[in-house]
């Protein structure tokens, strides 16, 4: 019986240990990850001044920073991972439509559509991505290395208020715009007949897309709407489980 009790307390402990050391690795891999992404978005926002400043157009901007968008963007997937294996308390859903969005929005349209690079709107999203992320990853490092500035909390659960719509608004005028380019080009569609009997016309999914929003954007507030009250003003809420 004492040995039994023994077993457990060891087994116990050892678990214990292993939760210990799984969540160091995750501290320290989310804390490195935070850091490079804070750090690309900064490069980001400074790539996007500096050529404002030496040009003085947003024309060409875009191409200029397209690859550095590409890649910091793309990476972003890993959040969906993060939320999957259960390092971050956050929902596999909220993450994956925000950064799926966002992907589609780099590469299926800006990326694609060079007609429409040069578009005030490609200018709005992006500069409200930039911000959004500077202040998204510095909040969470700070947050894991236990010295948040009250001011990077604030900017965090505040800045969204507004930061949402007009990255909403951004997106959907540039893909409003591309749409002539879409249907004049036919690009990415297939029409019949073809050897595979599909036909997918990329015009109306871009409509399907912009009108998807309705529905989706409302939730993607509202869940920070919820978060926002619940860091800083400190309501408890529950949360359905997934
Ligand atoms: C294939 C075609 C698809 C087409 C789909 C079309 C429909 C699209 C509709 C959607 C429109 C989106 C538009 C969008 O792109 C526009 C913009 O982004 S504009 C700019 C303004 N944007 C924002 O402000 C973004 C706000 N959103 C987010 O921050 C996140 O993406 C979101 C997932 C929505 C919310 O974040 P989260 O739930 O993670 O909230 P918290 O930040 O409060 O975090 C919760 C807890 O998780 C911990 N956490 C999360 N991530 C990390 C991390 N990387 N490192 C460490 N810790 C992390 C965080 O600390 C919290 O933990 P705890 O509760 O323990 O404190």
């Amino acid at each position: 019986m004492a040995s039994t009790e023994e077993d457990g307390s060891v087994e116990e402990k050892e678990n214990n240990n292993k939760k210990r050391t799984k969540s160091a690795i995750a501290v320290a891999w989310l804390t490195f990850y935070n850091i490079a992404m804070t750090a690309g978005w900064l490069v980001l926002a400074m790539a996007m001044m500096r050529f404002y400043i030496q040009k003085g157009t947003h024309k060409g901007l875009y191409k200029s920073i397209a690859r550095t968008l590409k890649f910091f963007q793309t990476i972003a997937l890993v959040e969906v991972v993060h939320c999957a294996i259960g390092i971050v308390r956050t929902s596999v859903i909220v993450t994956g439509v925000q950064v799926c969005s966002r992907i589609f929005m780099v590469w299926f349209i800006t990326n694609s559509i060079k007609q429409i690079q040069n578009e005030e709107s490609v200018i709005l999203f992006l500069a409200v991505w930039t911000f959004t992320e500077i202040t998204r990853y510095s909040f969470y490092t700070f947050n894991l290395l236990n010295h948040l500035p009250y001011f990077i909390k604030w900017a965090r659960y505040n800045m969204f208020i507004i930061m949402y719509p007009l990255g909403v608004a951004g997106e959907l005028l540039t893909i409003y715009t591309a749409l002539p380019y879409v249907r004049k080009t036919g690009m990415l569609s297939m029409r019949l007949p073809n050897k595979y009997n599909v036909s997918f016309d990329y015009y109306y999914f871009l409509v399907i897309v912009m009108l998807s929003y309705i529905p989706l954007f409302p939730q993607l507030y509202f869940h920070m709407l919820r978060q926002r009250r619940k860091v800083l003003l400190g309501e408890i809420i529950v949360e359905k489980d997934e």
